[in-house]
């Protein structure tokens, strides 16, 4: 694999177009051969790890998704997770290039609530990156678990998730839009704090517009997916808002509310007759419909950033300890 390393100058121009924007500029620079080692079009992520360094065959698998599994394997003595992608899709030379450039771009995230991305594995035939392993496993493992979660600590979770979103969001030069955000895609450190992950579909906004970032397509998982992507149409990064109410609406649920329904079918009925589900319950404080509503607004505009989620959740957060320290004050006079 080709290293282009970090700071050479030669092709530094393309790294500044893109970040600028220049698309004209852009395409004369590729057109005579610019490459762009800041990583926005980098064709091989830094830190590459060989293969002789993670000892493949004590691998323990701990889970399997739409690109292949995911191992448990030692390297340099630390238990990290390697996921493999499936030669089925790694053979593909455009899609491997797609997705070491998502990866180059992940590896340049730190955040409390993302996880650590930690280099690619040098193999001959295999995709293979390399993450921080988190013990606890997924919020769809925990909810599946545990069922519905206490108030104060679904809350918690909105804010973990929430915080590591809202980096996403502000990543400069330009935002970064998850697009596949589930509670598959959210892990649990040991000290019990989520983490986002998976940017294997996430894309780096190519447009701004008067309305703010747009972009087309079509990815993700059906069940949390917004009504503007199911129909195709260009969106923003207020579709992971929209997920995200998803995720937090299921959490007081301890699940997803119409489990047995076809998730493609569900999505329709979002995107076309705005079905969204039922917080009549009381498990909902009042605050928490309000913001649900706001997030999984028709009008993609109307939906909150997560910067605004943040300061909403807080105050939540705040007067709910107060309410609990009180009653628990109550408790020891009585
Ligand atoms: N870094 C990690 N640490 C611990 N467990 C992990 C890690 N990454 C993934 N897993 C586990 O492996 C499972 C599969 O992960 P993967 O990201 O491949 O697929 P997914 O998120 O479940 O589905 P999809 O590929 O459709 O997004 C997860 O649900 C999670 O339980």
């Amino acid at each position: 694999m080709e290293d282009h390393g970090l700071h050479s100058s030669s092709s530094k121009p393309l790294s500044d177009a893109r970040s600028f924007g220049h698309v004209d500029i852009c395409r004369i620079l590729e057109a005579h051969g610019g490459i762009d080692p800041v990583g926005l079009d980098s064709q091989a992520p830094y830190y590459e790890i060989d293969h002789t360094e993670v000892n493949m065959t004590d691998r323990i698998l701990i889970g399997e998704g739409a690109y292949g599994e995911v191992y448990l394997v030692r390297w340099r003595g630390t238990e990290v997770a390697a996921k493999t992608i499936r030669s089925s899709i790694a053979s593909n030379q455009t899609v491997k290039e797609n997705f070491l450039k998502e990866l180059a771009l992940w590896q340049k995230l730190r955040h409390p609530n993302i996880v650590q991305f930690l280099g690619v594995l040098k193999h001959p035939d295999r995709l293979i990156f390399i993450t921080e392993y988190l013990q606890n496993g997924s919020l769809y493992d925990i909810l599946k678990r545990k069922g519905r979660l206490d108030t104060l600590s679904a809350v918690a979770y909105a804010l973990d998730i929430a915080r590591g979103m809202n980096y996403l969001h502000q990543h400069k030069p330009r935002a970064i839009i998850h697009r596949d955000l589930t509670p598959r895609n959210v892990l649990q450190d040991e000290a019990g704090r989520l983490k986002v992950t998976d940017f294997g579909l996430s894309k780096i906004v190519q447009e701004k517009d008067a309305h703010g970032y747009r972009m087309t397509g079509g990815t993700g998982s059906y069940r949390y997916m917004a009504p503007e992507v199911f129909r195709r149409e260009s969106y923003g990064k207020s579709v992971d808002v929209f997920s995200f109410a998803l995720i937090v609406h299921e959490m007081f649920q301890g699940g997803p509310s119409n489990k047995g329904e076809d998730p493609e079918k569900l999505a329709d009925k979002r995107a076309y007759e705005d079905s969204r589900p039922s917080v009549s319950s009381h498990v909902y404080p009042e605050p928490i419909k309000l913001l649900l509503r706001e997030c999984w607004h028709k009008n993609p505009d109307r939906r909150p950033s997560f910067e605004d989620i943040i300061l909403q959740l807080e105050i939540i957060q705040e007067r709910l300890q107060q309410k609990a320290l009180a009653s628990c004050c109550s408790c020891v006079v009585l």
